[in-house]
């Protein structure tokens, strides 16, 4: 059975977590690793078949077949190449690292030498299967709008430097137009699936992205338009967001599942 660490015990990590515990995905649940002690409390009470080590990133990749990294941008550094080094596969979550090129490049280096896998879900969005199938021909254009209200864009670093006062915005606001390059360092915790949509598509530099804040929303909206030589297609998801995390939607831990899901069976649909 496939031995799986969870590196990050949040909104995304401990669903995952209760994901293998209940046997939605068959696997087992080896380790887990948060830098605080309550959120591991948290994941491990709320576990009734699993009673997973605690263990930090160079141990837990001697021990599982699989790290899923549900952390931040900054872990990606810590974990992938630990992962990869160790011959161990590893999904990644926090996609926005991915701009950094050197990391990249590095990441898929060693796997490739130690011949092993690193695992990308669509994380919230959706379209991604279109989109991969688009990019075998020419693609002309990828552009992402995110739309949040006030809870899901709090706290961002590109807010704080430009001294926004969220809670003065009362009607739908542009904060932000630009590449996917300057979108994930701006906004890391919020919109890491520009990340995902450059990798799947023609890069960060040429994605674009607007984020909008929407006071009115109660949910987290994605809309991706894509133009090519297969045509053009759009996708919007109007996501419900984590209940513990409003920044993620709850769309996100799903598709890290279904990922993880169809690792482990023989029978898989989709690009
Ligand atoms: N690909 C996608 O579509 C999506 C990606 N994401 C990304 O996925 C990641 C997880 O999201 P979510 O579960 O909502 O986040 P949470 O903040 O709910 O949980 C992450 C947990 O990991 C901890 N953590 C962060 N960095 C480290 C580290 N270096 N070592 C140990 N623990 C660490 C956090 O602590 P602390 O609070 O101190 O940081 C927190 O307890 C985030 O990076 C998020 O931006 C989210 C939604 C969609
Ligand atoms: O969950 C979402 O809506 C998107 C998100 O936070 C991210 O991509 O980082």
């Amino acid at each position: 059975m496939l031995k799986i660490g969870v590196f990050g015990c949040g909104a995304i990590g401990g669903e995952i977590c209760r994901a293998i515990d209940n046997g939605q995905i068959e696997a087992e649940l080896y380790a887990i690793y948060d830098h605080h002690d309550e959120s591991l409390e948290w994941v491990k009470s709320s576990l009734e078949n699993f009673d997973p080590q605690i263990m930090e990133i160079v141990e837990m990749v001697r021990e599982v077949d699989l790290v899923v990294e549900c952390a931040s941008q900054q872990a990606v550094y810590e974990v992938v190449p630990a992962a990869l080094h160790a011959k161990c596969d590893v999904m990644v979550v926090s996609v926005g690292a991915f701009v950094d090129t050197q990391l990249l490049e590095m990441a898929e280096n060693i796997a490739r030498e130690k011949n092993c896998r690193i695992y990308v879900p669509s994380g919230a969005i959706c379209g991604i299967d279109g989109l991969i199938s688009a990019s075998a021909a020419a693609l002309h254009s990828v552009t992402l709008t995110t739309e949040k209200p006030p809870e899901g864009l709090r706290g961002a670093p590109y807010v704080l430097k430009n001294n926004i006062d969220i809670d003065s915005i009362t009607g739908r606001t542009v904060l932000f137009e630009g590449s996917a390059t300057e979108a994930v360092q701006s906004f890391p915790a919020n919109v890491n699936v520009a990340a995902t949509l450059s990798l799947a598509g023609i890069g960060f530099d040429n994605t674009r992205v607007r984020i909008v804040l929407n006071p009115a929303l109660t949910r987290n909206i994605h809309e991706i338009a894509v133009e090519g030589e297969f045509g053009r297609f759009t996708s919007r998801v109007e996501n419900v967001p984590s209940p513990t995390n409003p920044k993620t939607s709850y769309l996100a831990p799903l598709s890290v599942i279904s990922t993880l899901k169809k690792l482990t069976q023989s029978f898989n649909v989709g690009t």
